[in-house]
């Protein structure tokens, strides 16, 4: 499994789901339960979500197989980066920092074939327009870093793009069939939302992949 591009573990027409955030067992066993399309794991140390690699290789073998782990990866040197998607403790890298084309361009040199999603901040039209020429295999539109905040929606009104995008930031089962039905995104990206005191709760965490599959 760890030799396959996560294009080709992962191809339905529905729309994909990644719960990130996962830091305990428990949550490894509740990802394992309900089965979302791509679990996330936080490697950025001032978030209460934040992994070690060392943990990441427990998770990882725990983790069902078939599930591509994502490594939120902030700013990391590209070697790091790199070095854990050859070994598989991650199966996808999504650069939520200001990596670069440059710094993509390395990454893909170091492991060539890896599959990279790149994470943009939403606060303007212009940051929508910048998306465009990046070489990521997706890209992902978020508020921030995990805040449990929506950007501002309006901006995607008028807006279409050649790329296939995640939308992430504030989702919740109240506002993802919303997402869903006005932006048509080919994934959505989950943590605060499927969150009580600050824990993943399997509850909300099965509630949500059922609103997504239920569509
Ligand atoms: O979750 C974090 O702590 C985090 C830290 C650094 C970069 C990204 C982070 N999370 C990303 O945020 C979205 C989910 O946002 P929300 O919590 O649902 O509002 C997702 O892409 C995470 O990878």
């Amino acid at each position: 499994m760890r030799s396959q591009n996560a294009n080709q573990m992962v191809d339905s027409g529905q729309t994909k789901i990644k719960i990130c955030g996962l830091y305990r067992d428990a949550d490894i066993d509740a990802v394992n339960q309900y089965q979302p399309d791509y679990a996330g794991f936080v490697f950025y140390p001032p978030s209460h979500r934040y992994v070690t690699w060392e943990q990441m290789k427990d998770f990882r073998e725990k983790l069902r197989s078939e599930i591509p782990a994502v490594g939120v990866c902030v700013n990391l040197p590209v070697e790091e980066v790199a070095a854990h998607l050859k070994e598989g403790f991650i199966q996808i890298a999504q650069l939520h920092g200001t990596e670069d084309e440059a710094y993509m361009e390395m990454l893909r040199s170091l492991v060539p074939g890896c599959e990279i999603w790149k994470a943009c901040k939403i606060r303007s039209a212009e940051d929508l327009q910048k998306i465009e020429n990046s070489s990521a295999d997706r890209i992902l539109l978020d508020n921030g870093y995990g805040t449990g905040n929506c950007f501002d929606w309006r901006l995607l009104k008028d807006w279409s793009t050649k790329h296939s995008f995640l939308l992430a930031g504030g989702l919740q089962s109240e506002n993802i069939k919303e997402a869903i039905n006005n932006f048509a995104p080919w994934g959505v990206d989950i943590s605060s939302g499927v969150e009580t005191d600050k824990k993943k709760d399997p509850d909300k965490i099965r509630k949500i992949i059922e609103q997504v599959r239920s569509k």
